[in-house]
């Protein structure tokens, strides 16, 4: 990876660092993960995963540097021993994690488990995880924002920022906060098939200067959220051949790469070496204008989003 390429890409936000790297693609501990310990006996889901431990590792041995996780993925204690058994310096990487807003626990007091859970002193990056829990709890997004930045203000996290967030929604913060404690990180949905969470959401963002996460961005190759595993007759199995072809890049590789392009910072996840290695080789190539028009266009043709469906269509 050299700065050079990650400089040419729009969506490096070189604000945000890790020991003077910028941040780069992240691993991800969600989904599949959340999954397999929601489905074990309430007993054992304190009991870490040994696979994701081991899959962590790999990751961070094979050069990742930022980890993604939530109170909700129940994932910190894999986290934490995968760091403690890497070696790896705590400034020399990345932690994000999310607030839980639907837990109806303070964001200050998540703020004080996630700590201990991840055993460290700060985070480098603290996300509300969805705006819609204001139906369910008597807390607004505002009163969380509030003591998000509290922590900031005691050092306990360096950048703050939401998740799964529309317009309106940011709006509401920019209304009530002073620009010093504004989000710096929206992390959305973001595919070839879902190129706007939120109607307008990319380009505002980007006017606003807030650095875009992509998570989900494999889903056109397996919408394996839905059960829909059969992508064959998809718009974009169309085309990717030809691209893999001309790039001799995996498919995995040309839509990470695309959403790099797109100006999204992708959020993806694999146990498997050889794909982890491949998506930390998306800053070794560069699409071309035409190829990422071609891919906006033909993704464009068909609309399939994996989360929040319900609160979003
Ligand atoms: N803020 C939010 O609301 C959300 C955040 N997230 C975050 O984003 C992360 C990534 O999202 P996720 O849903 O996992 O989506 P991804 O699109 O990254 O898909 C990951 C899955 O793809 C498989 N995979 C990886 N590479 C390939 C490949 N080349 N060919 C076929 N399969 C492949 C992996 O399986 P294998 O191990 O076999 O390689 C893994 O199961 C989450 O873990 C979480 O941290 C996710 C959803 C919502
Ligand atoms: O990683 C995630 N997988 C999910 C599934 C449903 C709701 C939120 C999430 C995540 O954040």
């Amino acid at each position: 990876m050299t700065k050079d390429n990650i400089d040419s890409v729009d969506s490096a936000k070189n604000f945000c660092t890790v020991s003077g790297r910028p941040l780069v693609i992240g691993t991800g501990t969600g989904t599949k993960w959340q999954w397999l310990k929601k489905g074990r006996p309430i007993e054992e889901r304190n009991k870490p995963i040994q696979e994701l431990i081991d899959q962590l590792l790999l990751a961070l041995n094979n050069g990742y540097y930022h980890i993604d996780t939530a109170e909700i993925y129940t994932t910190h204690p894999e986290v934490a021993e995968a760091v403690k058994q890497s070696g790896i310096k705590r400034e020399d990487l990345w932690i994000t994690s999310k607030y839980n807003p639907y837990r109806q626990v303070t964001a200050a007091e998540a703020i004080k488990s996630t700590l201990a859970e991840l055993q460290t002193d700060y985070l480098d990056l603290y996300l509300i995880h969805a705006p819609f829990f204001e139906d369910e709890a008597s807390y607004s997004i505002e009163m969380a924002w509030k003591e998000i930045i509290e922590a900031k203000k005691q050092g306990k996290i360096r950048y703050i920022g939401v998740s799964n967030f529309s317009i309106p929604n940011l709006e509401r913060i920019f209304k009530a906060f002073e620009p010093e404690f504004y989000p710096v990180v929206n992390q959305i949905e973001f595919h070839a098939y879902l190129q706007n969470q939120s109607a307008g959401i990319t380009d505002y963002c980007k006017k606003r200067n807030i650095l875009l996460e992509a998570y989900a961005p494999l889903t056109p190759l397996f919408r394996i959220q839905s059960g829909e595993a059969d992508t064959e007759g998809d718009p974009l199995r169309k085309i990717l051949p030809a691209l893999s072809d001309k790039y001799q890049k995996t498919d995995s590789q040309i839509l990470l790469r695309y959403a790099l392009q797109k100006g999204y910072l992708p959020i993806t996840t694999s146990s498997k070496v050889q794909r982890i290695r491949e998506t930390l080789a998306i800053y070794e190539f560069e699409l071309s204008a035409d190829d990422v028009a071609l891919i906006d266009k033909q993704g464009s043709t068909f609309h399939f989003r994996s989360f929040f469906n319900s609160n979003f269509d």
